[in-house]
């Protein structure tokens, strides 16, 4: 659906929105669950993602189709190798088709698991024959993706002998496996990180328990990016955070305070305040630990009408789209010059046109939703904004709950 977005009456909001489960955390504790049912869990992401990947964990003969969810095909490629006797094959949409996977194939390989590319060499669809994984040891690049690094750690705890996992090269996206160790470490299993080396150990029975899930920071962005291009006085309380989180994006705290919100932490709140108004002619950020946040902060920086160098990048081009040709595309339909290589992008001349443009979503939610807070400054349209649902389904509704005017075009 194509819609139509413009700015509140009231640009000086005042609001507070409960936000999703997180769909990392979520996706990792379905996957523990299902190897361990005596755990449960709150507070579930309502995210497109995590239903795929927990209707894929009941399969266990014939084809699971994770449609766009990167978290669901990396993860339920481990989990199917390791599971004896099940036989899947693990497809999904046109894009995860170009999505590479044989750094996590090879590494599973080389532990004995039996997987077949149905179609191209390196890409899913994968055929996965389940078999007892017995071998201890591994080793596989780290700058490609960590959610492969994520997806072995997962499975790691019920293979008979564990695992060890060597990283080569330079490992991307830390927090991430930080978030897959310490979720492990909240469930009663062994492990360790230390330079390139990570173990966990086996164990054949959890505790029973209860894991809550903190709600999602990536979503928590747009409220961000909303309140930096909102009037001082602005106030949005966004709920359930932590201080202490296990999310990476967690560093929009740090990140906004340069763009003038201030977060301030309450019982399991957290509030963002539009504090002051911003100075800078340019803002450098190394996002190599929080990838799905670059778009959020271009984006800011346009409204704010500043230039901005984002690097650490070199991730986005194989994620739900090319984010970085993409966001290059649609900042210039603003009025923006834009550079972008291999791994950053820099927001160059930072000037914002009123014509009323139309953002294409290229099937990716987060170009949808790193965009609409722009309409704090100026009025466009968002092609097929239903692609939000991978992430944050309820989106729109919660977006529109701060004032902004939205109508069906
Ligand atoms: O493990 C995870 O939950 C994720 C890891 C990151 O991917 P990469 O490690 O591929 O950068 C991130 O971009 C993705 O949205 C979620
Ligand atoms: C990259 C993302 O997701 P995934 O890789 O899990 O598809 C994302 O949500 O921004």
């Amino acid at each position: 659906m194509k819609l139509h977005i413009s700015s509140p009456e009231n640009q000086q909001i005042q609001k507070s929105i409960q936000i999703t489960g997180s769909k990392s955390e979520t996706n990792r504790l379905l996957l523990l669950q299902a190897l361990f049912p005596s755990l449960k869990i709150e507070n579930l992401s309502n995210s497109d993602d995590a239903q795929v990947m927990q209707k894929g964990l009941q399969v266990t003969v014939g084809e699971v189709d994770i449609h766009h969810a990167g978290t669901a095909m990396r993860f339920l490629t481990s989990y199917f190798a390791c599971q004896e006797g099940k036989e899947v094959l693990l497809t999904g949409s046109h894009r995860m088709k170009e999505r590479p996977i044989s750094v996590l194939v090879d590494a599973l390989r080389s532990l004995g698991a039996e997987i077949e590319y149905a179609e191209n060499e390196g890409y899913p669809p994968l055929k996965i024959s389940g078999k007892k994984i017995s071998a201890s040891k591994v080793s596989l690049p780290a700058n490609i993706s960590s959610q492969y690094i994520s997806s072995l750690c997962l499975v790691a705890p019920s293979l008979e002998n564990g695992l060890e996992i060597e990283l080569v090269g330079k490992i991307t996206s830390v927090p991430y496996i930080k978030m897959t160790l310490a979720l492990l470490t909240e469930v009663g299993i062994v492990n360790s990180f230390e330079g390139n080396s990570i173990n966990v150990s086996s164990i054949s029975e959890v505790k029973p328990s209860t894991l809550v899930v903190e709600s999602d920071w990536s979503a928590a962005s747009y409220f961000y990016s909303v309140v930096a291009l909102a009037d001082l006085g602005t106030e949005i309380e966004l709920a359930s955070y932590k201080q202490n989180s296990l999310q990476g994006d967690s560093v929009l705290a740090e990140i906004y305070k340069k763009l003038g919100v201030k977060t301030t932490f309450d019982n399991n709140a957290i509030r963002l305040q539009k504090a002051q108004v911003v100075e800078m002619e340019s803002l450098n950020l190394d996002l190599s630990n929080a990838p799905d946040i670059a778009q959020t902060i271009a984006v800011t920086c346009l409204g704010l009408g500043i230039g901005c160098k984002l690097t650490g990048l070199h991730t986005l081009p194989i994620k739900e789209t090319d984010r970085l040709a993409a966001m290059k595309t649609e900042l210039e339909k603003f009025g923006a010059t834009v550079e972008i290589d291999k791994e950053s992008l820099t927001l160059i001349i930072p000037t914002l046109s009123n014509d009323e443009v139309a953002v294409d979503t290229y099937h990716d939610h987060r170009m949808a939703m790193a965009f609409a807070p722009l309409a704090m400054k100026t009025s466009f349209y968002v092609n097929d904004s239903g692609v939000v649902s991978k992430s944050y389904p309820d989106f729109w509704t919660d977006f529109e709950s701060l004032g902004f005017q939205i109508t069906e075009a």
